[in-house]
C-alpha cells in the first residue's frame, strides 16, 4: 500500500469513527484542503500541496526520542552560542520546559530531565472537552507564573498551537524563551516575538 493509500485509509478510519474534519486534520498534521481532497478523491482533482510526516519510527523508541531531544538541546544552544539568533545568553536562560500534549510530552520531558529544567505540560484548547474550549497547564506539573520557558512540540503545521500557548504562558506570567520543534512546514522564524527553532524546516519548492 503506498503511503498516499494508507493516509486516505487513515482519514476514512477516522471519518467513520466519528471525528470531524478538522480533528482528521490534527491528527495528521495535514490542512483541512487536503483531508478535504484525501477523503472525497474527485476525479482530476488536483492534490493539494501538503506534506504528511511520519516520525514513528522515532517516537515509538524512547531511546531515539531521548537523541532526538539531545539534538534539539544541542541545536538551542549551538545556534545562541553562534549568534545566528540575536538573544543574549541570559535572555536565553529558561528554567521550565513546557511540553504541548500529546506529542510534544514526552520529548519535553527527557528536555527537562536533560537540562535540570522544571517540566510543564500545556493542553491546547483543541483538546478541551468543554463546550467553551480553552487552553490549559496542567496541575499535575509544573506551575509557569514567573518561570522562563521553553515551548516543546514535534511539528508546526498552521503556527495555531504555538500562538495559542505563547498568549497564555504571557497571560499567566511567563516569560516564553524559545519554541523547539521537530519539523516546522510553515517556515515560521517567530510565534510573536519568540524564537523557534526547528531540527528541520519543510517546504515546497514547485
Ligand atoms: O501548527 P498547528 O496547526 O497548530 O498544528 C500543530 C499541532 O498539531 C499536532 O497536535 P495534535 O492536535 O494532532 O495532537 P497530538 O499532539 O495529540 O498528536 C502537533 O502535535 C502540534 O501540537
Amino acid at each position: 500500500m503506498s503511503s498516499l493509500d494508507e493516509l486516505i485509509s487513515k482519514a476514512r478510519l477516522l471519518l467513520s469513527e466519528g471525528h470531524s474534519q478538522e480533528q482528521i486534520a490534527d491528527e495528521l498534521s495535514l490542512s483541512m484542503e487536503t483531508v478535504t481532497w484525501l477523503l472525497t478523491q474527485q476525479p482530476g482533482a488536483e492534490a493539494p500541496k501538503d506534506v504528511h510526516i511520519d516520525w514513528t519510527a522515532v517516537s515509538s523508541d524512547a531511546e531515539m526520542i531521548d537523541l532526538t531531544a539531545r539534538m534539539l538541546i544541542h541545536r538551542y544552544f549551538a545556534a545562541v552560542e553562534s549568534g545566528d539568533v540575536l538573544m543574549g545568553s541570559e535572555e536565553a536562560e529558561f528554567d521550565t520546559v513546557v511540553g504541548i500534549s500529546l506529542s510534544g510530552v514526552p520529548l519535553a520531558t527527557l528536555i527537562a530531565e536533560e537540562t535540570s529544567s522544571r517540566l510543564a505540560i500545556y493542553h491546547p484548547a483543541k483538546h478541551s472537552p468543554a463546550e467553551k474550549k480553552m487552553g490549559s497547564v496542567s496541575g499535575s506539573f509544573a506551575a509557569v507564573a514567573g518561570r522562563s520557558c521553553v515551548i516543546v512540540d514535534d511539528v508546526i503545521t498552521t503556527g495555531r498551537t504555538l500562538h495559542e500557548v505563547v498568549d497564555y504562558l504571557r497571560s499567566h506570567g511567563a516569560r516564553p524563551v524559545a519554541i523547539w520543534v521537530l519539523f516546522d512546514k510553515r517556515d515560521v522564524r517567530a510565534v510573536e516575538g519568540v524564537p523557534v527553532f526547528p531540527l528541520c524546516k519543510i517546504s515546497r519548492i514547485d
